[in-house]
């Protein structure tokens, strides 16, 4: 027998004598080759079990677990999880301590009665929260849940897994720690209203897979009223790689890019946002397109060229992005020889970049290699670093440029596990760090 896969039982087993050699044996029957085997509940009458167990193929998988299914008796199979649902168990964040507490003289400096002397400090000197307090360290992660990847409006909680991923990356990459904040709401006037009252715990805010068009209204009302750093992820951190892996690849083939035709499809939070970005940059020649008139008018009034088909803007452009959200959108044939093409769509790309390479284009890219990870921890690590009040376009440019400097010759954008990006755009955006506003 050939185990190609390897999967988590994670069964509920009634306590009676034999009732866990019934399971043990229905998956040896059935040709499953049981492994770890670990308890991870004791309960008054039952205990839950998390078996690890490496199969055929998923028939098999299936196979074994309709025999467990139909032993009955308070047997039950809670779930199947792979690779990607195990690192999800329990979280993948938690917040621990910075100061253990081994003798009482550690629990009165560190609680009371010694804490009280520090509340008081604040009181009299609020600026003094930035040396001894977290505050100055962390962000807070806010989504409504109205566009979690391109999966669309799934609500805060089924989006809380991306919102820990943010966190995780926060810390790992910058040392900042990510609060994830799920709101039940996704009226602007409710969304700023919440973050306006709880904002005093973080030294910055960032938005995350809220959607169009509410995430404008809601990011410009915060970062106006705010005086702590506020930026949309999925509209400035993408903009930012985006120009980077442009930057590069032209780099590379020897186009400018200020005189390139770029068209964008798909003109939502990030799509918009890369446009500006790249008009900014100083692309004169800036097509787009959307399903969504109000979308449509957004670019225009931008300094953009609305085309209607996407026929259309794949033939006249010479670099293709595409944010919509729609697996497949771009088919092989509308390809044209040369093209560079970053379908940067997550879970699935418009294109695969494979397909893409393979109908003619020079670069062909996808979210999972372009992608606002590159930009995010480094932009808010400079701006914390900065004690900037704000996010400005200077800092997203040098984050961009600080992409571009960090990337091997031939590459569209670093390895995201390269220290040495985080830093470089670190230092990069720290260095032009200032009050001003985003546009
Ligand atoms: N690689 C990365 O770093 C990032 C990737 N994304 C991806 O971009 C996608 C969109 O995200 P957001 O901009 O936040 O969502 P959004 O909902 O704000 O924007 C999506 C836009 O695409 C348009 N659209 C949908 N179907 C279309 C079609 N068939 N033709 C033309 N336009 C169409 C919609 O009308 C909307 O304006 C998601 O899949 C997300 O995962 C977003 C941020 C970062
Ligand atoms: C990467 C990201 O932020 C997104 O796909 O929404
Ligand atoms: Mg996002």
């Amino acid at each position: 027998m050939e185990y190609s896969i390897l999967r988590n039982l994670i069964i509920e087993i009634p306590q009676m004598p034999g009732n866990f050699a019934k399971v043990a044996s229905v998956i040896g029957a059935e040709g499953g080759d049981i492994g770890d085997i670990e308890t991870l509940k004791i309960g008054t009458h039952t205990t839950v079990r998390d078996i690890s167990v490496q199969f055929e193929n998923k028939e098999h998988v299936e196979r074994v677990v309709d025999k467990i299914r139909a032993l009955g008796d308070g047997i039950v199979v809670h779930a199947i999880s792979d690779d990607v649902m195990k690192a999800h168990e329990g979280g993948k964040i938690h917040m621990s301590s910075r100061r253990p507490v081994r003798s009482l003289g550690d629990l009165r400096r560190v609680y009371t009665p010694g804490v009280a002397n520090i509340c008081e400090i604040i009181h009299q000197d609020p600026e003094q929260a930035d040396y001894f307090t977290s505050i100055g360290n962390t962000v807070a992660i806010v989504t409504d849940g109205t566009a979690i990847l391109g999966l669309g409006n799934i609500g805060p909680v089924a989006g809380m897994p991306v919102m820990e991923g943010k966190a995780v990356l926060f810390d790992q990459f910058v040392g900042i720690s990510g609060v994830p904040i799920l709101l039940d709401t996704s009226d602007p006037d409710e969304v700023v209203e919440t973050v306006k009252h709880i904002h005093q715990a973080y030294g910055g805010i960032l938005l995350e897979d809220i959607g169009s068009p509410h995430c404008f209204e809601i990011e410009e009302r915060l970062k106006k009223e705010l005086d702590i750093p506020v930026m949309h992820d999925d509209q400035h951190g993408t903009a930012v790689v985006t120009l980077a892996a442009i930057l590069s690849a032209c780099r590379t083939a020897g186009v400018d890019l200020g005189k390139a035709k770029v068209g964008q499809i798909g003109l939502g939070a990030a799509g918009l946002a890369i446009c500006k970005m790249l008009m900014e940059y100083g692309v004169e020649e800036m097509y787009g397109s959307d399903l969504n008139a109000a979308a449509k008018d957004r670019l225009r009034e931008s300094g953009g060229t609305v085309i209607e088909s996407i026929n259309e803007l794949m033939e006249k452009s010479d670099i293709v992005v595409a944010t919509t959200g729609v697996q497949g959108l771009i088919k092989k044939e509308m390809v044209r020889e040369g093209q560079i093409i970053l379908a940067l769509s997550n879970p699935n790309p418009e294109i695969a970049p494979d397909d893409a390479l393979e109908a003619g284009a020079a670069f062909a890219a996808d979210g999972r290699l372009v992608n606002n990870v590159l930009g995010f921890p480094g932009i808010f690590r400079g701006a914390l670093n900065a004690r900037a009040k704000a996010i400005t376009y200077p800092m997203l440019l040098a984050a961009a440029e600080a992409i571009v400097d960090s990337t091997k010759p031939g590459d569209l954008v670093p390895h995201p596990l390269d220290p040495n990006v985080h830093v470089n755009v670190t230092e990069a955006v720290e260095r032009v760090a200032g009050d001003g506003q985003l546009d």
